[in-house]
């Protein structure tokens, strides 16, 4: 009877001490992880700090700071670390540490894409088709790139930069932030889908603000979906959705479908040695052809069967979704913030313009309004403006935040820190790319660090190794030759031929703080004057 009694008592203390030694005890003090300095001091038993910093757009600041006090590996969750340091990084993201479920948001139309595929062997084998037509030395020597680049710029965006420069239109300016994002999409589009079947936004101003705003819906996406995904999926499920981003979502991947829907309709139709240059849907090609090559080869037995083979159409509409969403606004915020620096220096401007000059052929227009593309080569080797645009992305890097990766089921050594398997573990190139001893004077905006000029060979070996906002290892920016060679021709036409002057850049100097980094307001007016 007295047994009886003093069961339930004796299970509730057994059960708290357990409670107390797991979720307390044990990683506060006996964890692997509890040699490491914490973030906060409720870092090793509650996410909720770092939740709280991450949802209110404080994460990559606070973290920076805290690496500055604390060093370069910090728990910031029970089972979370942050790193800083280019030692880190070598080993977490050259030593091909996996992605975590994080990266499952970015599945499209309910299938995985190369940047949300987790295991090694399946990203490898999509990664085989693509990286290819991304490298450098295809997307110099493509008829396609270059007729379509030629298209964009002197049939669409130099036309509106003359017609802003029209007295009616002084003083106002125009929104180059909105119209960078248009230029961006019609350049990935164009590459992806072909011209003629790729947007044509810098025209339909209509449908470009309507795709972003749909954007802009998307920016809390990540929070909820990443961080609590039972509890996004519960909402779901007890009928509380998430309307506009849902919403948003929904409507994005009907166009993109809609976009790949017509490429593959012209491609049964058209015959492809009659196809112009301009036309040739460069990545659809590549991925569609990659996909039929993966089933002759490997068929049933390729680790791409049941997600990519036994449903092709989904498999490759998925991959361009990300691509275009990928490609258009990490390029078009960079280049906001390019016009925006040179803005503010007549005499940058004037320097950048007589290296642009120096080209043959150069990108100045004709009285005609013709002009000729410049040769890949001799534009990817212009010394200012490589050091302009790397300057941008380093200060102002539009994937400023943390890329979660997880620990392999060994133990690994994290500086002087062994770490289990299983933990997440993330760099961020906003830290990486103010370290004053890499980067004196990290908040200055500063190209001339760039140069050769500046610092001796070791300096810049150390500042190439330090600079992070295309990734690093397996996993890096496979866009990453397209978008350095898109941003410098769109920079190169719009300078050979105008000065730009700030009219309105309130926000420019506050880039959020999360994954992505936009200028706070995204918008920046200014106004274009020809140079005679
Ligand atoms: C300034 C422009 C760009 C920046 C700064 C940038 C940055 C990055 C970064 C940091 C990653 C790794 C993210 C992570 O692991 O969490 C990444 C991956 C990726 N990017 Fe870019 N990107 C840019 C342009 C582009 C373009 C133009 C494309 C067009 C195809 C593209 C497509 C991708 C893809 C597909 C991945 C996934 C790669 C993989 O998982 O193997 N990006 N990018």
């Amino acid at each position: 009877m007295l047994a009886d009694e003093a069961s339930p008592g004796l299970a509730i203390v057994i059960l708290a001490v357990f409670l107390a030694f797991r979720y307390l005890l044990y990683p506060t003090l006996l964890s692997p992880l509890a040699r490491i300095p914490n973030a906060h001091w409720s870092s090793p038993i509650s996410r909720l700090w770092i939740l709280g910093i991450r949802y209110t757009h404080r994460e990559n600041r606070i973290l920076h700071a805290l690496h500055r006090s604390l060093g370069p590996v910090i728990r910031v969750g029970p089972n979370e670390l942050s790193i800083n340091g280019i030692d880190g990084v070598r080993t977490v993201y050259q030593g091909g540490f996996e992605k975590p479920d994080w990266y499952s948001v970015f599945d499209n139309y309910g299938v995985p894409c190369m940047f949300s595929t987790r295991p090694a062997a399946e990203h490898s084998a999509r990664k085989r088709s693509i990286s290819n037509i991304y490298s450098k030395s295809y997307i110099q020597s493509s008829q396609s790139a270059s007729a379509q680049g030629r298209e964009i710029l002197y049939g669409r965006l130099l036309p509106k930069l003359l017609d802003s420069t029209s007295k009616m239109q002084v003083p106002h300016g125009i929104d180059m932030y909105s119209v960078f994002m248009a230029t961006t999409m019609d350049f990935i589009s164009a590459y992806i889908f072909g011209i003629e079947n790729g947007t044509n936004l810098l025209h339909d101003e209509a449908l470009r603000d309507h795709l972003l705003e749909h954007y802009k819906a998307r920016s809390d996406y990540s929070v909820f979906d990443q961080e609590l995904p039972r509890l996004t999926w519960l909402c779901r499920k007890i009928g509380i959705p998430f309307w506009t981003v849902d919403a948003a979502n929904k409507e994005l991947g009907e166009w993109c479908m809609r976009l790949c829907d017509v490429t593959k309709k012209a491609s049964i139709m058209n015959n492809p040695s009659a196809t112009e240059a301009c036309d040739e849907p460069v990545v659809w090609n590549a991925l569609v052809g990659g996909l039929a090559k993966e089933t002759k080869t490997s068929g049933s037995s390729s680790v791409l069967y049941p997600t990519a083979l036994t449903n092709v159409d989904l498999s490759v509409a998925s991959e361009l979704f990300d691509h275009v969403l990928a490609g258009q606004e990490t390029v078009g915020i960079t280049l906001s913030y390019i016009s925006w620096r040179l803005s503010q220096s007549m005499d940058l401007q004037a320097d950048l313009r007589a290296e642009l000059l120096s080209l043959a052929p150069n990108m100045r227009l004709d009285r005609d309004e013709s002009a000729s593309m410049p040769d890949p080569k001799q534009l990817d080797a212009l010394p200012l403006l490589h050091a302009v645009v790397m300057e941008t992305l380093r200060l102002h890097a539009p994937i400023p935040g943390y890329q979660p990766r997880e620990t392999p089921e060994l133990p690994c050594q994290i500086g002087p820190y062994l770490v289990p398997g299983g933990v997440r573990i993330a760099a961020s190139a906003y830290s990486l790319h103010r370290d004053e001893k890499v980067f004196p004077e990290p908040e200055v905006w500063n190209p001339t660090r760039w140069l050769s000029s500046d610092g001796d060979g070791e300096e810049r070996k150390k500042r190439n190794r330090q600079f992070w906002a295309f990734s690093s290892g397996g996993r890096m920016c496979v866009g990453s030759n397209f978008a350095m060679h898109e941003m410098k021709l769109i920079i190169a036409a719009i300078y050979s031929n105008f000065t730009s002057h700030i009219v309105d850049d309130a926000g420019m100097s506050e880039q959020s703080d999360g994954y992505t980094g936009r200028p706070v307001h995204e918008r920046l007016f200014l106004r274009f004057e020809r140079v005679v």
